[in-house]
């Protein structure tokens, strides 16, 4: 059998009940047992006794409800009519209902018979989820329940159903529906552990909200929406409604498939429990190799690498589990503590690419399993970024109990340093100001920022590199200086509507120097305007240039010039002038609409703030035009 994936499907398909097993044989002697066909051997019938059977009971309409009865007659459990009835809560603002179940409890369509009785009162309903696929079920509860109640409606669009009368199902992907919550009444968020908290807490500012999520499966260990998302509830004043649905509708209850599906593919793999890795330091644990026939061997170790590696990320599949046993590129490297794994990284080999594959991946072919060198050359047309051979940290999680005491970075010391005869050490991931602090502490670099967001989390990529070797470093250094010299041309366009954190954060962990490399006429339009009158829309692009001077080098002086009275105010207003060089000078927004972002009270403050904080850069790098510039201002204060 090639594969350890397919060998463990095979071995757990042998082992549990439930499971029928034939063999296709050659001999035509048939079967054992009764009556298959000749060939064909059945080595285990699979049945079970008792057969498992769907539990029926009979759901019936509330004494008291709001929905209309036919919502909930179309309901097929108690525990849906109960979710049903919770989502009633939806109809007076301010409230949130939160839907648990393991899957196939029919949740999606509990929503979408409320969803149908919420818009046939006139209201908007919003619908998201990581994708439209998955709110399919919905939409079909929402058209039957609507044909029952004999509303009219039409489906003008795939993903929006509109009621004649008033009230409509829009469906919108999660970065837009959250920017656009006052457009709808109610937002309903499916599979809302698939989502980063950071887009749950926005879902907040809707006026009613309900999230539906997994208990169990890959989705159920996301990143958060137990661990952070409920205490960030818990601490809000809006009414929340709980409800969970147990019945089961897609299987009967215990089926023996749901059992074997949940074991093979490792769908309930968790981290070890907090108590087992809380005393972890870098100090007590070991850096450890877990290849591949290890991890298949040991059941135990494989739930813990596999379950930390899922709660670390949104959208695991069970794709996922197969390349971690069998991709002949892919590595685990944990720290343990006791022999339970506490932080984990998933590593894959890439570049080192002879010249006539660097060609093809040059001129568009597709080579697996080279994602960062594959960006470097086919988007950024560096025909020898794939030759330097490099480690790219594919997913790092630490578990939550033990996160912030420098695990995560000790683990990719110990990277480092196991791989330091390869040129470089690389990630790529979907870029928060967080994310970019640690990994910029950790001696990654940027070089590139991806000009389109990601459709579930809204983030845009980064790509990040930490040299190893010589050909590390000139890999490293030219795509830094080229990010440096052409991220203000895209922050314009592309990623204008970059959380300017994110872009600080970014520029700040991008090594390269750029120089102002500004002529005197130029230094005289700036300083002009920072000391005196002089306009900086007349020439912006040498202001552009030294915005990001400003925001990449190490060396740059603070946007706040002297030692104020108070250290923290001045560090804040150095942080919003960084902002407002990010949306104003680098993003080119409205000095209005900056002023009201940054908590400027005028337009009038937020300009003067901005010739302020040129004031340093003058001073730093200006030279004598910018001294003899301000010397003749003030000279005319003066006088
Ligand atoms: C490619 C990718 O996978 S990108 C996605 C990364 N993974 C995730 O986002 C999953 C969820 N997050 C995590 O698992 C973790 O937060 C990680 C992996 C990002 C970081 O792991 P940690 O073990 O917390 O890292 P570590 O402790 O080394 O550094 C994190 C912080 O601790 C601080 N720190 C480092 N060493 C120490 C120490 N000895 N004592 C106290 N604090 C420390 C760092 O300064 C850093 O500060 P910050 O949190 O303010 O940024
Ligand atoms: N009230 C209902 N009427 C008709 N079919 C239903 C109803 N509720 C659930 N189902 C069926 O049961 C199956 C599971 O329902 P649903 O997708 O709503 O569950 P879920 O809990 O969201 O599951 P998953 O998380 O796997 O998507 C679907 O195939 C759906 O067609």
């Amino acid at each position: 059998m090639a594969g350890r994936f397919r060998a463990r499907l095979v071995a757990t398909l042998r082992a549990h009940r439930g499971v029928a097993v034939v063999s296709l044989t050659d001999s035509s002697d048939g079967d054992r047992r009764g009556d298959a066909p000749n060939g064909v051997t059945i080595e285990d019938d699979g049945l079970t006794h008792p057969a498992p059977r769907r539990a029926k009971p009979a759901p019936s309409v509330p004494d008291e409800h709001a929905f209309p009865a036919a919502a909930y007659e179309a309901c097929l459990t108690p525990d849906q009519v109960d979710a049903v009835r919770a989502f009633e809560a939806l109809r007076d603002p301010g409230s949130a209902v939160v839907c648990e179940a393991d899957r196939g409890r029919g949740k999606t369509s509990a929503a979408g018979l409320a969803a149908a009785g919420l818009a046939a009162d006139g209201l908007d309903v919003r619908v998201t989820a990581p994708s439209f696929r998955g709110v399919r079920e919905l939409y079909e509860r929402a058209d039957a329940l609507l044909d029952d109640l004999d509303v009219d409606h039409r489906r003008p669009e795939h993903t929006r159903l509109a009621l004649d009368a008033g009230g409509e199902i829009r469906y919108a992907r999660p970065p837009d529906a959250v920017d656009a919550t006052d457009e709808a009444d109610v937002l309903l968020v499916d599979e809302a552990a698939a989502l980063p908290v950071r887009l749950l807490e926005r879902c907040l500012d809707a006026d009613a909200v309900a999230f539906t999520t997994t208990v169990h499966g890959y989705e159920g260990a996301g990143r958060g929406f137990d661990v952070r998302f409920r205490d960030v509830l818990a601490e809000s004043d809006i009414d929340v409604t709980d409800v969970r649905l147990d019945d089961p509708i897609r299987y009967a209850a215990g089926d023996p498939v749901e059992v074997w599906a949940f074991r093979a593919l490792l769908l309930d793999a968790r981290p070890p429990v907090a108590p087992l890795v809380a005393d972890a330091t870098p100090e007590t644990c070991t850096y450890d190799a877990l290849d591949s026939e290890t991890l298949a061997a040991d059941e135990t170790l494989l739930r813990e690498a596999f379950g930390l590696l899922v709660a670390a990320h949104y959208r695991t599949e069970p794709d996922d589990l197969a390349r971690l046993l069998d991709a002949p590129n892919l590595s685990v490297r944990a720290l343990r503590h006791d022999g339970h794994v506490v932080a984990v990284a998933l590593l894959a080999r890439e570049g080192g690419l002879d010249a006539d594959t660097r060609e093809a991946m040059y001129t568009g072919r597709r080579v697996k399993g080279n994602m960062l060198p594959d960006v470097l050359t086919s988007q950024l047309r560096d025909e020898r970024a794939a030759e330097p051979v490099g480690t790219r940290v594919v997913r790092i999680a630490t578990h939550h109990a033990a996160r912030s005491r420098g695990l995560g970075s000790a683990l990719l010391d110990g990277v480092r340093a196991e791989f330091g005869d390869r040129d470089w050490l690389g990630v790529g991931y979907g870029a928060t100001a967080d994310l970019l602090r640690f990994w910029a502490r950790n001696g990654f670099s940027t070089v590139h920022l991806s000009t389109t967001r990601n459709d579930t989390s809204g983030e845009y990529s980064v790509l990040m590199l930490d040299p190893l070797s010589a050909d590390g470093e000139a890999l490293a250094a030219r795509h830094e200086s080229w990010f440096a010299d052409r991220i203000a041309d895209v922050l314009v366009d592309a990623l204008r509507d970059l959380d300017p954190d994110v872009a600080r954060a970014a520029l700040a962990a991008c090594d390269a120097t750029p120089a102002p490399a500004l002529s005197d006429d130029r230094w005289r339009v700036v300083a002009g305007s920072a000391y005196g009158s002089a306009m900086y829309s007349v020439d912006p692009a040498p202001f552009r240039r030294l915005a990001v001077c400003a925001l990449v080098r190490d060396d740059a002086p603070s946007l706040v010039a002297g030692d104020g009275d108070d250290a923290g105010d001045a560090a804040d207003e150095a942080d919003r002038r960084e902002r407002l060089f990010v949306l104003k000078l680098l993003q080119c927004r409205s000095w209005d609409a900056v002023a009201d972002s940054l908590g400027y009270h005028s337009t009038g403050q937020a300009m003067r703030a901005f010739g302020d904080a040129l004031k340093p850069l003058c001073e730093a790098w200006g030279g004598d035009a910018a001294r003899a510039e301000r010397a003749r201002h003030e000279d005319e204060e003066q006088r």
